[in-house]
């Protein structure tokens, strides 16, 4: 799992969408091959989606060969509802992008049989081949979508009944009365959310600092549901600084100094979509003619002097830049020290 420690919610929101964005612009989507996203409510990613909105208008993303499948929806509340996440979805993102509706999916709260509900969700799932990328977000208590504590790390899409602190803490959203927030919903279960082929998790303020830590330091449990991440091949957590405030300095320490060294491998613009960085290296330096190797995760050229590697991001198909300029003294000292060290 990667950890992105950004230093609040704006930034953080900012890393998410440009993510967003440089996953669909690689994956090339077409009407054949749409991209298919997972999406979360909450107020957690309504920055995400504002910078998603603003990238759509300037051109820099399209939505529409994107499928996207949100992870609940309350039961009982009208469709209409201004706190509905059929609202929330439209307000936010879909009524600014050019996303053919008919590519959006959001579990029916109102429906007659909601288990039949559930199941067609996931059957939807499947028929368009499953989920490139789920975004989500947690609550204080580390649930996932609705997983609340306890939930089964195995569970599909299905009806829960909210924990009592999910209701006090989304109460916000219903005038500051319990009373009138949902008892019910329905949500996809922690195994959908896993199955995706990538998992990013937004977490911001102090509040979900626990649920953090928990999810990083402390073993997969089903009291913290967010912590099936560690079972992910390919799960990113994106926080601000004041979520970490319960980790140790040795873990931000940590997941910085990696963050630090990827940035460093594929240049400070890139935000070092995950695999793509083996993706495109090429194994032979195409000026010297000489094999590079790679150790420890840095690239080599064969008198073992560590540089950059010439790769973008942009296009995992792309040729690496012509020059062999190596990075200014200062840099690959830098370099060579923290290797060292
Ligand atoms: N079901 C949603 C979750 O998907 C969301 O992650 C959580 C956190 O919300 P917020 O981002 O507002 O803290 O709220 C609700 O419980």
């Amino acid at each position: 799992m990667r950890l992105i420690i950004r230093q609040d919610y704006d930034e953080v929101s900012s890393y998410v969408a440009h993510y967003v964005k440089e996953r669909i612009n690689q994956f090339q989507p077409t009407p054949e091959r749409p991209f298919v996203l997972g999406l979360p409510t909450g107020s957690s990613p309504i920055g995400v989606y504002a910078k998603l909105v603003d990238l759509h208008r300037i051109g820099q993303i399209s939505f529409k060969n994107v499928i996207t499948f949100n992870m609940d929806e309350y039961v009982g509340l009208p469709r209409n509802h201004p706190e509905s996440y059929h609202s929330f979805m439209w307000n936010h993102l879909f009524k600014h992008v050019d996303i053919n509706m008919k590519h959006v999916h959001i579990l029916d709260g109102n429906a007659t049989d909601l288990d039949e509900e559930c199941r067609r969700f996931e059957a939807l799932i499947a028929r368009v081949g499953g989920i490139e990328l789920f975004l989500g977000g947690i609550g204080p208590d580390g649930h996932i979508a609705f997983n609340e504590p306890g939930s089964s790390l195995t569970s599909r899409t299905r009806v829960k009944t909210l924990a009592y602190e999910t209701i006090i803490a989304n109460a916000r959203f219903f005038e500051g009365d319990v009373t009138k927030v949902p008892k019910l919903a329905l949500t996809v279960g922690v195994a959908t959310v896993m199955d995706a082929r990538e998992v990013l998790v937004v977490i911001t303020g102090a509040h979900k600092s626990i649920a953090l830590a928990k999810c990083i330091e402390e073993g997969v449990n089903h009291m913290w549901t967010v912590s099936a991440m560690q079972m992910h091949p390919k799960g990113l957590i994106v926080c601000d600084e004041d979520a970490t405030l319960e980790l140790h300095v040795k873990t931000v320490k940590y997941f910085k100094s990696i963050e630090h060294v990827h940035q460093s491998l594929i240049g400070p613009h890139n935000l070092g979509l995950q695999g793509n960085l083996l993706r495109s290296m090429k194994d032979t330096d195409e000026n010297t003619g000489k094999r590079r190797k790679l150790f420890l995760g840095t690239v080599l050229n064969d008198d073992r002097e560590p540089r950059a590697a010439s790769v973008s991001s942009s296009s995992s198909n792309e040729e690496p830049p012509k020059s062999t300029e190596p990075k200014k003294n200062g840099d690959t000292g830098g370099w060579k020290r923290k290797l060292e060290s």
